[in-house]
């Protein structure tokens, strides 16, 4: 593995463990993204998947954030989607402007899986650039914060490989789930198999600690939960933590968020995971009793309290600190990523408020 600056600010990776820390860390999904100036500044000279693919850019934009918002954000996420994955299997992915990811090609019958897409996918010939970001990025963050990699989560994926983009009913994977449910995990277990290798060489690359995105979770009852997404991201955790401690590689913390999935809280806080990170509908007192202190709790503003004044935003975290506790298992985050139109004043509000009230809750500060 490669040598890397001694990280400054272990926070994040403290809570993720379960010690004690002096306030809660605190990054916000989606921080490298279009509420951002200096984003929209790249994003007019560069189409989406050239910043992913070109190193340079992928740090630059990871960067952009961290530097903004110097010494409040304990976390850096690389720059990347997690529809990379799908483009590694060899569907074509573009990021159309104002309307988001479009897959032109998507999966229609069950036999696509052996004709649209790749057999064996070489992660590391596919995905290779990603690992490269990362390693160029953990170098230029120079140990400030920890850097995290991701995935999408099979289910998610297979979402947007069936319905060739957004959708707000998901009809055509449902139909796969319910007319042709072997061919589903024959599916699921494919790009399972794709997300164990990419996380692994992530990590290799210099990840710190990871995070599974099953954002479309919600959109599935309980009991299909059961089926087409729980093994799937129970298998990538013991996958992962498996293959690098047989490789004499210490694995790093895993954070799952299953957007919409309060159901499953209990089952998500049980299967390998450190983290489980919470959308805005949770209580999270009803997260902290169902988890028992298990995992560490991420989350879960909602992402709209950002356009509140600056007041409200402050008495929300306030609250929510004083819930979630500051000092063990709690990582502050958006309930989801941080909507393009919020003023990057306010994103700055709630990460201030974040330190004093966290640090002011610890017993820190009078
Ligand atoms: C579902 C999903 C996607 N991508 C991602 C998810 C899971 C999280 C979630 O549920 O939101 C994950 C993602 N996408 C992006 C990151 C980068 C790191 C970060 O969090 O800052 C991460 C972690 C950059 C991005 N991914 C995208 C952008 C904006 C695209 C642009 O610049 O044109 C960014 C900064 C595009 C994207 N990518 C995707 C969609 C639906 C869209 C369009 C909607 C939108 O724009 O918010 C797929």
């Amino acid at each position: 593995m490669t040598d890397f600056p001694p990280l400054k600010n272990d926070l994040i990776i403290r809570a993720a463990l379960g010690e004690k820390t002096e306030r809660a860390p605190v990054w916000v999904m989606r921080q490298a993204g279009r509420y951002l100036p200096e984003f929209r500044e790249e994003r007019r000279k560069h189409d989406f998947f050239t910043i992913c693919r070109t190193p340079e850019l992928a740090t630059l934009v990871t960067l952009q954030p961290i530097d903004r918002y110097d010494g409040l954000l304990d976390a850096a996420i690389i720059f990347s989607d997690i529809l990379v994955i799908p483009q590694a299997l060899g569907l074509v992915v573009e990021m159309v402007p104002e309307k988001g990811p479009v897959l032109p090609n998507p999966l229609v019958v069950p036999e696509d899986i052996d004709t649209k897409l790749q057999k064996n996918v070489d992660v590391y010939q596919e995905l290779g650039y990603v690992f490269k970001a990362i390693t160029m990025t953990r170098k230029a963050l120079n140990g400030r914060v920890p850097l995290l990699g991701f995935i999408g989560a099979p289910w998610t994926l297979m979402a947007y490989m069936i319905e060739g983009g957004g959708s707000n009913t998901l009809s055509k994977a449902k139909t796969w789930l319910f007319r042709y449910p072997e061919a589903a995990k024959r599916l699921l277990q494919k790009i399972t198999d794709v997300a164990v290798d990419f996380l692994i060489g992530q990590i290799i690359a210099g990840a710190q600690m990871v995070q599974v995105f099953e954002s479309w979770g919600g959109e599935l009852s309980p009991h299909d939960f059961t089926t087409f997404s729980l093994p799937y991201v129970a298998q990538i955790a013991e996958r992962v933590k498996a293959k690098l401690k047989l490789d004499g590689i210490t694995p790093v913390p895993m954070t799952i968020f299953c957007k919409g999935s309060w159901y499953a809280l209990e089952s998500l806080s049980s299967i390998g995971y450190d983290t489980v990170s919470l959308d805005w509908t949770v209580d999270p007192v009803y997260a902290k009793s169902i988890t028992k202190g298990r995992v560490t709790l991420q989350g879960n503003m909602d992402p709209s309290v950002l356009y509140g004044d600056h007041d409200t935003i402050r008495a929300t975290v306030r609250k929510m600190l004083e819930t979630f506790g500051t000092s063990e298992r709690y990582i502050v985050n958006l309930g989801h990523g941080i909507l393009p139109t919020v003023d990057p004043e306010n994103m700055k509000v709630f990460l201030e408020t974040v330190h004093s009230v966290g640090l002011q809750l610890n017993g820190a500060i009078a």
